[in-house]
């Protein structure tokens, strides 16, 4: 894999679900053309998800310089990489570049009307002004490209932020990229920990932004209540029936009245949690399924024209309870991004590869209709291996 004009690149991200560290190859110009190579997932180190979880869990913790869990996070993304060299038999000097996402601790744009904020009227005084926008992914490029012998980019959704960004979804470009000839209007979800859609219209548009809640609520009931990772193939919530009251409760919190484009820390409905508190674990499960599906179909009123098809990445495609409800609701069909030919468990890697190579050609990585940012920025931090 390597035609003419593609370098190889490797991505390397672990989600918002902390269950690994996601690594794929690819080879691409950051443009038009995309070939992927293997892919695989590596786990953390116990001790390191057990204090990143800690960290996440505590936004007051998550702004601390954390240096040495930093360490700790590139070091296991490092000894990702290796192990991905050696189970594939990928020579490391066929590659040029690592797209190092990193692991978010805390995800907290500042444009105006973050988290349902409405401007202040002129000359009012605010009396919660917005905090500086921050979004922090624990990643030494430094200390990376140390440990590889190759060049990493990184720290890819500060630039964004700093030009009154999002920060996110950075996923959008890349798949364009992925669904480039396909039938418009087209939806790609992703339903990782938190859900994010990218709708791509029939003249080259792209509309994205998150949508809610994906798999993350309901992995924590699962996890504090019965001891597992999360609900395999949805058979809890099956076998519950949601709660309409509840339901439509957690429908109100106002980040559904906002216009995209918008984005969402992993904890913004953490008091969801609570709210199914009294529930049991079948209803519990039942009722947080239902949320993701109802605010994954409120992406409908987000969008210019409703698609005709949806392509569904990450864990959430392989639960077939959420899948089949959302099909159920949106009367189009909902397929896994296999479909089309990629695999779903392999697309935030890759795309960190691809938005790595965009970086080092200078293009933009996100637009207005993706992050919000007023013009399309390029961005990401770059660290040369020594030679
Ligand atoms: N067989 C399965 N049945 C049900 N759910 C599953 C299954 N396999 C994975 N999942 C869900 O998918 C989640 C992981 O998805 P993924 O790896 O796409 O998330 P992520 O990339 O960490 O999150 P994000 O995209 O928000 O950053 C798991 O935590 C689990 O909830
Ligand atoms: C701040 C952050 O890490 N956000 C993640 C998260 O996980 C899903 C969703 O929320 C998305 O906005 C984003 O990840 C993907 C890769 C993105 O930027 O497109």
């Amino acid at each position: 894999m390597t035609g003419p004009g593609l370098t190889r690149a490797i991505g390397v991200i672990s989600g918002t679900s902390m269950d690994g560290i996601d690594v794929a190859l690819i080879a691409s110009d950051g443009e038009a053309q995309v070939e992927t190579g293997p892919a695989a997932t590596f786990p953390y180190p116990p001790d390191v998800a057990a204090r990143l979880r800690a960290v996440v869990a505590d936004a007051s913790e998550a702004e601390r310089p954390q240096a040495a869990l930093e360490r700790a996070v590139t070091d296991a993304h490092v000894a990702a990489v290796d192990a991905f060299f050696a189970r594939f038999a990928i020579a490391r000097d066929s590659v040029a570049l690592v797209g190092l996402h990193g692991q978010t601790i805390l995800h907290r744009p500042g444009r105006v009307g973050w988290e349902g904020r409405r401007p202040a009227a002129p000359g009012a005084r605010d009396a919660h002004p917005p905090k500086a926008g921050l979004t922090r992914q624990l990643c030494d490029g430094a200390r990376a490209a140390g440990a590889l012998g190759i060049d990493v980019v990184c720290d890819f959704r500060s630039a964004d932020v700093a030009a009154a960004g999002e920060g996110a979804p950075l996923a959008p470009v890349y798949h364009a990229a992925m669904a480039a000839g396909r039938e418009r209007p087209l939806m790609i979800l992703n339903w990782g920990g938190v859900g994010n859609v990218t709708w791509l219209g029939r003249a080259g548009e792209i509309v994205a932004f998150d949508t809610g809640p994906a798999n993350a609520l309901i992995d924590d009931i699962l996890l504090s209540r019965r001891g597992v990772a999360f609900d395999a193939g949805g058979a809890l919530a099956a076998s519950g029936r949601a709660d309409a009251a509840i339901l439509a409760a957690l429908m109100r919190d106002r980040y559904f009245d906002r216009p995209p484009p918008k984005s969402l820390d992993r904890n913004h409905f953490a008091a969801a949690a609570a709210a199914v508190e009294a529930l049991g674990d079948a209803d519990a499960a039942a009722t947080l399924a239902a949320f993701t599906v109802e605010a994954t179909v409120a992406a409908l009123a987000r969008v210019p024209e409703a698609p005709k098809r949806w392509l569904v990445g990450g864990g959430g495609r392989l639960n077939a309870f959420l899948m089949s409800r959302l099909a159920d609701r949106l009367g189009v069909p909902v397929e896994p991004v296999e479909a089309i030919g990629f695999d779903g468990d392999a697309i935030e890697a890759q795309c960190f590869a691809y938005l790595a190579l965009r970086a080092r050609r200078g293009l933009p990585l996100s637009f207005p209709t993706t992050t919000g940012v007023p013009a399309p920025t390029t961005g990401g931090v770059f660290w040369p291996a020594p030679r």
